[in-house]
């Protein structure tokens, strides 16, 4: 298995997202492109940064009706991206809608709860589960609708990968012990995560805010190996 990093290039600026993803590269598996990156600099900028050479992970999480996010999907084929996401709250047909788009070669994954909300958030926009139960309700539809797996926090996604064997775990809000947790509130540490069950490890500030980003994708790369996940040659 490759390194499961993806780290979240969230700059609008292209010569520091180049400069991040050079410094960083020896480190991580892939490098994650987010709505803040394309919002400034589309598809050209998505693919200035493949030839880095790692594989691109799309973060567009893409949410509307089927017909729009279906046409999205195809429009962003030619960048080959290895992921991309979409919101799982766009419903069934939107999901399916994006999978049946999707090359052969993307996974599409769907967000279930943004580990940005807790369950007072949840409650405020009307949704009376907590986040466990919400994220496994949007992961058992992902799944029935072919979507290739989920993104969830390190909080869910034991659960998850027990319930969906082959599933692809996405988990962000992560934070090495005792880093900032900023505008996240369901967080676990990079290992921990490993361990339970994720996939691929999405990490923005931790490295990308660090005074070295390459020492801190490092440090926390060899983090991981302790991890019993980590299959050999990652
Ligand atoms: O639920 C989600 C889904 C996506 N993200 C994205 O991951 C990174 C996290 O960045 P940090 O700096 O490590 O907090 C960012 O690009 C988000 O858009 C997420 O955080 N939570």
């Amino acid at each position: 298995m490759t390194n499961p990093i993806y780290v979240a290039i969230d700059t609008p600026e292209l010569g520091q997202a180049k400069a991040l993803a050079a410094a960083v590269s020896p480190h991580v598996g892939g490098l994650k492109l987010g709505l803040e990156f394309f919002a400034a600099n589309g598809p050209a900028g998505v693919a200035a940064l493949s030839a880095a050479g790692l594989p691109i992970f799309l973060d567009l999480k893409l949410h509307d009706i089927p017909n729009t996010v279906g046409k999205a999907v195809a429009a962003l084929a030619p960048l080959a991206p290895a992921v991309l996401t979409v919101h799982a709250a766009g419903g069934r047909a939107m999901l399916e809608a994006a999978k049946a788009a999707a090359s052969p070669g993307c996974k599409v994954v769907a967000v279930t709860v943004l580990t940005s909300l807790d369950g007072d958030d949840l409650a405020a926009i009307g949704v009376t589960s907590d986040p466990a139960d919400q994220v496994e309700r949007l992961a058992d539809l992902a799944r029935s609708a072919g979507c290739d797996g989920i993104v969830c926090s390190g909080e869910e996604v034991a659960a998850a990968a027990e319930r969906w064997p082959g599933g692809t775990f996405v988990v962000p809000g992560l934070r090495p012990s005792g880093s900032d947790l900023g505008d996240q509130k369901r967080v676990l540490t990079p290992v921990d995560a490993l361990d339970r069950g994720a996939s691929l490890l999405v990490i923005g500030r931790p490295i990308t805010a660090a005074a070295d980003p390459a020492e801190a994708a490092r440090a926390i790369a060899a983090s991981l190996l302790s991890s019993a996940a980590l299959p050999a040659g990652a």
